[in-house]
């Protein structure tokens, strides 16, 4: 975990000319990087410089800074596992087979990705923003950070910090659970504060069904006791689309599922 946060720390010092290259301008790119959320569409700047690579079912990596690949290879297949096991679990809270997410998500092409984030310290961390309110697409995602806090999290219309000790895996609810448990499982709206002392580090991994799955309430949940789907299927890659294309605010992509 160490060696992953080191080895993105170093990509995000490498020159803007090797960087440059990465400029990813579709959701589907294979790699990019840059600063803020997307400048393309987002008209707010964010205190935060960014690298998101595609990493499964297909394995992408920039080639530096050297050794980034190995260390990239491993640290995915480790967090893909923890979720995977997480997924069994909760699978199985919803009284269903421990391999019914697995099997239903089709999670052996599942979406998996990297997102690295750097939040170097700002002079008016009040006026600023790292990352703003919103959900993450996929089924869970996996957070791991240097040891700066910044992540907060909406419980009941107040942000609450997260502490998070160094070397635990943070691991919360994105909106595709969300929808395929018929809102049993929410999604957690969350965001990104900025401090003027030291540069935060933080990798979250996504991980979604395959990209052609179409998500909607598991029927077996629908069956007792509840009476109606409260959620519209969609296909993960669409939706991924829509996401990239619209503001990273708050919950209001997933509104647009619900019945
Ligand atoms: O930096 C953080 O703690 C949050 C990152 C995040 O929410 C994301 O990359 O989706
Ligand atoms: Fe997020």
């Amino acid at each position: 975990m160490n060696k992953m946060i080191d080895s993105c720390s170093e990509f995000f010092n490498l020159e803007q000319e090797e960087k440059r290259q990465y400029k990813g301008k579709h959701t589907l790119d294979p790699i990019s990087c840059g600063t803020s959320v997307d400048a393309s569409v987002t008209e707010v700047l964010f205190w935060r410089d960014y690298l998101r690579v595609l990493v499964h079912p297909e394995f992408h990596s920039p080639t530096k800074p050297s050794g980034f690949s190995e260390v990239l290879a491993e640290f995915t297949k480790a967090v893909r596992r923890v979720a995977r096991d997480l997924l069994g679990g909760i699978s199985e809270s919803l009284g269903l087979d421990s391999s019914y997410i697995e099997r239903a998500m089709n999670l052996d092409l599942s979406l998996q990705l990297l997102g690295a984030n750097l939040y170097p310290p700002c002079p008016q961390p009040e006026l600023a923003m790292g990352l703003p309110p919103h959900t993450d697409h996929g089924l869970l995602t996996v957070l791991v950070h240097n040891g700066v806090n910044g992540l907060q999290l909406q419980h009941k219309g107040m942000w609450v910090n997260t502490n998070i000790i160094p070397g635990v895996l943070f691991v919360h609810v994105g909106d595709h659970l969300e929808v395929l448990t018929n809102g049993k499982y929410k999604s957690v709206v969350h965001r990104a504060v900025v401090n003027n002392k030291s540069t935060r580090i933080s990798i979250a991994m996504p991980h979604g069904p395959s990209l052609d799955t179409v998500v909607s309430p598991a029927a077996e949940l629908l069956e007792n006791g509840c009476p109606r789907a409260n959620y519209t299927g969609m296909k993960y890659k669409d939706y991924l689309e829509i996401q990239h294309k619209s503001k990273l605010r708050g919950k209001t992509r997933l509104d647009l599922l619900k019945i």
